[in-house]
């Protein structure tokens, strides 16, 4: 029982970052953006930049997750981690493929994209990640973080009340489904389980990482509205 009740604190500890940054938290998973989305008030040319620059964002998540599936093969303690990032991977070939899809479905030229600031900054950051000696319980709060603030966005356009735009359902499933909610829970409770067992600095370190995805999560969705 030991176990169960060091899972309780790794999830207090998580639930008390997202209270202690709940400003910030929100912020990034009520964008202004996605509400006009919700409420259908959104204009093509803010959702064409916005895919336009997630598709640049996803290509550098493929190494992102590579490293974090090196760094879980070689530190976890539970083989199962290895297998649920795998599963990660493999869905992200399928969502380039939709992303390319989705992109000449709005005339969006996704080889003439050029990143911007928000997008490099942001890449800049997953970069520093990857390198080996950056703690897994670090890494892996940090793709937590990153995936769980698009499916509380994206789900929230799907809620009953919400007025979605039909084209855009398709974007919003995608993230917003049920079965990335639980891939979410499951990556959460992957690092709760690790936050338990690190020390106060990684623990801070992990802290550190979730704020800094917020913010980068936040002027990730400001870049829609242009430059
Ligand atoms: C910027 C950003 N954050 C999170 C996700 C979720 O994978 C994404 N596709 N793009």
């Amino acid at each position: 029982m030991e176990g169960r009740g060091g899972e309780r604190e790794g999830a207090r500890m998580i639930d008390t970052w997202i209270n202690t940054h709940r400003q910030m938290y929100d912020r990034a998973t009520r964008h202004p953006f996605v509400l006009s989305v919700r409420d259908g008030s959104v204009d093509s040319s803010s959702f064409k930049r916005w895919l336009g620059q997630d598709y640049i964002f996803v290509r550098q998540f493929v190494p992102f997750l590579a490293s974090l599936l090196l760094k879980a093969c070689r530190e976890s303690e539970d083989q199962s981690d290895v297998e649920v990032l795998l599963g990660g991977i493999a869905s992200l070939h399928d969502e380039l493929s939709w992303f390319k899809k989705e992109a000449s479905k709005w005339d969006v030229m996704l080889n003439a994209i050029t990143p911007q600031k928000a997008n490099q900054d942001y890449c800049r950051f997953l970069e520093s990640l990857m390198l080996p000696e950056v703690d897994y319980t670090v890494a892996i709060t940090a793709f937590w973080a990153i995936e769980s603030v698009y499916q509380k966005s994206f789900s929230s356009c799907l809620e009953a009340g919400s007025n979605t735009p039909a084209e855009l359902l398709e974007t919003c499933q995608r993230w917003g489904n049920d079965g990335f909610g639980q891939y979410c829970c499951v990556l959460r409770g992957i690092a709760e389980r690790r936050l338990e067992t690190v020390s106060k600095d990684v623990v801070m370190m992990a802290e550190g990482v979730f704020v800094r995805v917020l913010e980068s999560e936040i002027r990730f969705w400001d870049m829609s509205y242009g430059e």
